[in-house]
């Protein structure tokens, strides 16, 4: 687990270091440069050998001043290095302004155009976190400019590729960005890195010490902090099994022992004849992952047809909110509903009756409740009404239509600046409730904005994921993680589920169709038990 910081944190960061005189602007600087290249010789070990040439492209602030550093050391290491800049170099801040002098001492810097030789490097080094805006018409055009060179020509980016938005993962404007095959990042990663086009243009993503101290990582084992947001990804205990703290803490089965009751009862509810598919998929994963007992409840006429496709799973018929009350017991610790359920009048009234419940003489805490799909979508027209029934307990599971649904005006096309990650925030302090907002870059959050990102980019992009079904698997997941008396809270229990849902089509591979994914748990769970 690590922090990720935006843009603002980061330059606060940064600026409470120099205040209290552990650092120097000028030493962060010069460790970012030298970060870069140290990463580039890594990535393409020919480039560490003998003298190449390099194009280095500087903006107007400190992330130029960080390609004065990459130029300098690169000449050093008897490179021939042409050095371009955007801006006027009188105007850079002074700790910029100090290396482009060092640079400037011994070698020349001309505005941005077409680059004279071949080269075997472009750096990008034009905006960082300070980017602001579009960029502008010259800088559009040299990120896009072709350069000349051998076989390939590298490409590396400070920090971000310039053109990126580093807080949301958008490209201001929709186009002109640097696009990248590596990208260097100092102290945490920024969530821009993670969330919407970045990984796209960031191509890999290496991030650097550069002596700020403590970066924020292995915050596992405890929930994020209010306001906080951290990447949702495995932590090792220092000594013993790997990947023991996270997920293997959030997996009840893999930590205690206990008789089925102790791993508590999901009950999902699913839709009537031919619509039950998805109520199924749920109810498999919740028993995959770890619920005692699992009952599927399902409208009268649908219960032969459930039945010949289930064993493990228990059914019973459930007509509606009424009958609902009459099955469930206090020892029910997790309800899941909405996929295939149907839009409409009975999937309110069950939502109402599941909300309701509360937690029973015999349970420590209220049952943990799942809402996707249908029961989302039944509240359309009154989100309102759907979000006095939640509380604290109760999970939202909506995709970017669903979600913009529920809350129009954070919708996707209502975003405008704001990031994913504040859209959620928003969203979960709306409802009352966690809210978990799918994607290749899953966003979750609680209603005081403590926030968490999954993000299956990068090395673990599963585009094979996005297949019909995959959504209520996640549901089931969810609520049979939720339901052992030692899971953790709601947004820790939906972290992991969204990792072991990504590494479960990690471990399948392309072809994978929704039904396959319960079925690999049991492997991955495997790996994670070490
Ligand atoms: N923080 C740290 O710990 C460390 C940070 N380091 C490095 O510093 C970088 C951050 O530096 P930074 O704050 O100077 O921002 P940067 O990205 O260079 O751009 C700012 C300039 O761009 C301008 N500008 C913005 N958008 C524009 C547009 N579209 N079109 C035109 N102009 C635009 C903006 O002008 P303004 O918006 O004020 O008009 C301002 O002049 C960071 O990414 C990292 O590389 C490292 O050295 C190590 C330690
Ligand atoms: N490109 C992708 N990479 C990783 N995960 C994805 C991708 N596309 C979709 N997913 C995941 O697949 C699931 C799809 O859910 P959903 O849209 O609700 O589908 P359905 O309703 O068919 O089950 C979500 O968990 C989402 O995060
Ligand atoms: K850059």
């Amino acid at each position: 687990m690590t922090e990720l910081m935006t843009a603002a944190q980061m330059r606060a960061t940064e600026e409470a270091a120099i205040a209290a005189g552990r650092t120097t602007g000028l030493a962060l600087m010069e460790r970012a440069g030298r970060a870069v290249v140290a990463a580039v010789f890594q990535r393409w070990p020919a480039l560490s050998e003998g003298a190449h040439a390099a194009l280095v492209l500087c903006g107007p602030g400190n992330n130029g001043g960080d390609g004065f550093v990459i130029a300098r050391r690169l000449r050093d290491l008897g490179w021939a290095v042409t050095v371009q800049i955007f801006g006027d170099a009188a105007r850079l801040p002074p700790d910029a302004r100090r290396m482009h002098d060092l640079w400037a001492a011994s070698g020349p810097v001309a505005p941005l155009g077409p680059c004279e030789g071949g080269v075997d490097l472009v750096v990008d080094a034009l905006f960082g976190t300070g980017l602001t805006r579009p960029l502008p018409q010259a800088v559009a055009e040299a990120v896009a400019r072709p350069s000349r060179g051998g076989d390939q020509v590298q490409r590396v980016a400070v920090d971000a590729p310039s053109g990126l938005n580093l807080d949301t993962g958008a490209i201001p404007g929709g186009q002109g960005v640097f696009l990248a095959d590596l990208t260097v990042t100092f102290h945490t990663a920024k969530p821009g890195h993670y969330l919407g086009a970045g990984p796209a243009v960031c191509g890999q993503l290496v991030c650097a010490d550069i002596g700020l101290g403590g970066s924020g990582g292995n915050l596992a084992g405890s929930p994020p902090a209010a306001g906080s947001l951290r990447l949702a990804e495995p932590v090792t205990a220092d000594t013993g099994p790997g990947l023991r703290v996270f997920p293997g803490a959030a997996i009840a089965k893999l930590a205690a022992t206990g008789h089925k009751y102790d791993f508590g009862h999901a009950v999902v509810l699913a839709g009537g004849v031919g619509r039950g598919g998805a109520g199924r998929l749920a109810a498999r994963a919740a028993l995959r992952a770890g619920a005692g007992l699992v009952t599927m409840l399902c409208p009268p006429a649908a219960l032969q047809e459930n039945a010949a496709r289930m064993d493990a799973v228990m059914l019973r018929a459930c007509r509606d909110a009424e009958a609902f009350e009459a099955l469930v017991d206090d020892r029910v610790t997790a309800l899941c509903l909405g996929p295939g359920l149907g839009v409409g009048e009975r999937t309110r009234s069950l939502v109402a009756a599941v909300c309701a419940r509360r937690a029973g003489a015999r349970a420590g805490r209220d049952p943990a409740v799942v809402l996707d799909a249908d029961a989302l979508t039944s509240f359309a027209p009154a989100p309102d009404a759907l979000f006095a029934l939640l509380h604290p307990r109760c999970i939202l599971t909506p995709h970017e239509g669903e979600f913009g649904r529920l809350f129009p005006d954070l919708a996707l096309s209502a975003r405008a600046g704001m990031s994913k990650v504040e859209a959620v925030r928003h969203a979960a302090a709306r409802a009352g409730c966690v809210v978990l907002l799918k994607g290749a870059d899953t966003v979750i959050a609680r209603p005081d904005g403590a926030a968490s990102l999954h993000a299956a980019v990068y090395d673990r992009a599963v585009p094979w994921l996005a297949t019909a079904g995959a959504g209520d698997v996640l549901a089931g997941l969810i609520a049979g993680l939720a339901a052992p008396a030692s899971a953790p809270e709601l947004i820790c229990v939906a972290e992991a589920a969204a990792w072991l849902h990504v590494e479960a089509a990690r471990a399948f591979g392309p072809g994978l169709i929704a039904e396959d994914l319960p079925d690999m748990l049991p492997e991955v769970f495997r790996r994670v038990a070490g």
